[in-house]
């Protein structure tokens, strides 16, 4: 018989806030502290995955004072010059407590409030190693892979992957038992990547 779960706790699960890009398409600016209706964006995202986990963290690359002062824990990237959010990934794995570690990106601030225990109903139920999310625009269904839950144990196959100098998301996932949860509301994963984005989500 298995041993997974019926269903997993969310005290079992770590939320990472991932605010270690460039943000180049923003002129460079660290797009975690940018505002998102008077909170930074990073701060918006935190409140938002805090709801729906256990534990939370914030990875952040640059301005670390200014993330510390949202009140949990910080950590820059383990490996690399800005290598992509994999790096950002295995910072929350390092430092993850749990079995589960779930990511979310701190640009996109209306992603769905159950995020989470969607894709931890469907990790358990395809007995999967990875559940990410998925929107469906005409008719095609695009994958959100920064909206990841992952089982921790899996931290020792990325840093093996990372060290042999890779970065795509894809091509490390498919290396793993994945599921995608396609999420009715695409909208609620529009994401800021400029500055006319980020007004046009704020409007
Ligand atoms: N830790 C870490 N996170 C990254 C890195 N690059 C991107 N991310 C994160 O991945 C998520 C999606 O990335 P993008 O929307 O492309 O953000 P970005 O890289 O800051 O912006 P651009 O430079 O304009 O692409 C965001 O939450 C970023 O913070 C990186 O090198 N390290
Ligand atoms: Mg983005």
């Amino acid at each position: 018989m298995s041993s997974l779960p019926a269903k997993i706790d969310p005290q079992d699960i770590t939320g990472l806030v991932l605010a270690g890009g460039r943000g180049s398409r923003m002129g460079g600016v660290d797009k975690g502290l940018q505002n998102f209706r008077g909170l930074p964006l990073a701060m918006n995202a935190l409140l938002r995955l805090q709801l729906q986990v256990g534990h939370v963290l914030i990875n952040a690359n640059r301005n670390l004072a200014a993330y510390e002062s949202m009140g949990v824990p910080v950590w820059p990237d383990p490996i690399g010059d800005f290598a992509g959010p994999l790096a950002g990934w295995l910072a929350g794995l390092e430092r993850c407590e749990t079995p589960y570690l779930v990511t979310v990106p701190c640009d996109t601030p209306n992603f769905p409030t159950d995020l989470v225990e969607k894709l931890a109903a469907a990790l358990v139920a395809e007995g999967a190693d990875i559940a990410m999310a998925a929107t469906q625009e005409d008719g095609q269904v695009q994958v959100q892979p920064v909206f990841c839950l992952l089982k921790t144990e899996l931290m020792e196959s990325l840093v093996a992957y990372l060290h042999a100098g890779q970065a795509k998301i894809d091509r490390w996932t498919a290396q793993h038992r994945c599921t995608t949860v396609v999420f009715d509301d695409a909208a609620a994963f529009a994401n800021a990547n400029t500055v006319q984005e980020l007004a046009q989500l704020q409007a």
